[in-house]
């Protein structure tokens, strides 16, 4: 283990002293902590997590090394890694490499020896903020300087990211056994579980860029549509938004992960902000109100979707009436929609759980059966004799 010296500042100015960890050099971001004691390789290519420099909770880690398998994207996408005592050693018989490997081939600069706890209730206190990780060479620059340099970084209010880690072609994930139809999805830093599950129900996968135009959507031939997680700011997002909108009113059957659900929030009309320092982790309290099931979920989110919990509301953009169909046990932030007049639902937090409890799996099924129910429905309408012109000759 090196004992080459590296800092971390936060924007309010505290600094933190430990060692050089993965890729060396400089790194800017938004700091926010994770809870999770295990899955540090799905937090670290979720690409939901690009522009963000993520502090582990949980103090040792490292200790099953990284494999191939467990991967939720092509690469690691955090800002930075800061952890506490990075293993000695890999000790796991899937283990491929080392951690410390897979950040220095992804040029993740990272830091250890940072007393994380302490950093976190700084978090907790002062909230997500901007900081920047510096080594190497940049470990040696003037405090002041570091500071200002954190200072100029963007800011993650604002921020649209997606370009950054969307697909550049679709691609196409064929569906497990019967197949129910085509999905469009649009990819907004979708993680490789999500897609398996959603192929599993019986789709076929078709992944769009986020790009992708309402006519992009409508040449798949979809029965279905689905939006997925992914970094940045969802008040950033407007053409997401407006082809969801499109989306809605072609009546396409939807579904909405994480910053889905954020951008299904604006798309009915509601509005979005940023949490104090947001939810990460693993065990993360959930109330389904339809059930009065609590689950125990995955979360990863920053912002969240504004509207009241308890009432069914009429959407202000025309989608008919809409309510809150899930909420955090811990502070009240909504956790999931549910619209009552079209056929599209969505949650904010992670029911493909890479890394995490499997209670929400559940959701993949709700949407096929949605799916189907909608296509019963339809094949039960009459048809009119202009749409069927033979049985009327
Ligand atoms: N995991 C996600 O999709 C995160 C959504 C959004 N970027 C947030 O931080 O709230």
């Amino acid at each position: 283990m090196t004992t080459e010296s590296a800092v971390l500042v936060l924007e309010d100015g505290t600094r933190y002293t430990g060692r050089a960890y993965g890729a060396r050099g400089r790194t800017l971001g938004e700091a926010v902590f994770a809870t999770g004691m295990s899955g540090y390789q799905e937090t670290l290519s979720d690409p939901s997590y690009a522009g963000q420099i993520v502090v582990m909770t949980a103090p040792h880690i490292g200790n099953t090394g990284m494999n191939d398998e467990d991967l939720e994207s092509r690469r690691l996408w955090v800002a930075g890694y800061v952890v506490r005592d990075p293993s000695r050693v890999v000790s796991n018989f899937r283990a491929q490499r080392s951690l410390d490997d897979d950040l220095v081939a992804n040029g993740i600069v990272g830091i250890s020896g940072i007393d994380t706890r302490a950093l976190t209730r700084r978090i907790r206190d002062a909230g997500a903020m901007r900081a920047g990780i510096f080594s190497g060479e940049e470990a040696a620059l003037d405090a002041d300087e570091q500071l200002e340099i954190v200072r100029s970084a963007a800011d993650m209010r604002g921020l649209n990211l997606s370009a950054e880690v969307s697909t550049l072609e679709g691609y196409v994930v064929p569906a497990v056994g019967e197949k129910i139809g085509n999905l469009a999805v649009l990819d907004l830093g979708v993680k490789s579980s999500t897609l398996r599950y959603l192929a599993e129900r019986g789709f076929e996968v078709h992944v769009l860029p986020q790009s992708a135009t309402i006519d992009d959507v409508r040449a798949i031939d979809p029965v279905a549509a689905f939006y997925s997680n992914g970094p940045g700011d969802p008040g950033a997002s407007d053409a997401h938004v407006e082809l969801l909108q499109g989306i809605l009113r072609d009546e396409l059957p939807f579904f909405g992960i994480c910053f889905g659900n954020q951008l299904f929030g604006r798309a009915l009309g509601f509005g979005t902000y940023k949490l104090p320092f947001g939810h990460r982790g693993i065990n993360q309290p959930v109330l389904d109100k339809a059930t009065g099931r609590v689950e125990i979920t995955s979360q990863n989110h920053g912002f969240a979707v504004e509207a009241p919990i308890d009432d069914v509301i009429e959407s202000p953009a025309g989608f008919g009436r809409v309510e809150v169909s899930h909420f955090s046990l811990n502070d009240q932030v909504v956790e999931g929609l549910r619209a009552l007049d079209i056929p599209a639902f969505s949650v904010q937090y992670h029911p493909e759980a890479a890394s995490g409890p499997h209670d929400s799996n559940y959701l993949f099924d709700r949407f096929r059966d949605l799916v189907l129910e909608r296509r019963r429905q339809r094949d039960e309408q009459p048809t009119t004799p202009a749409e069927n012109p033979e049985e009327n000759a």
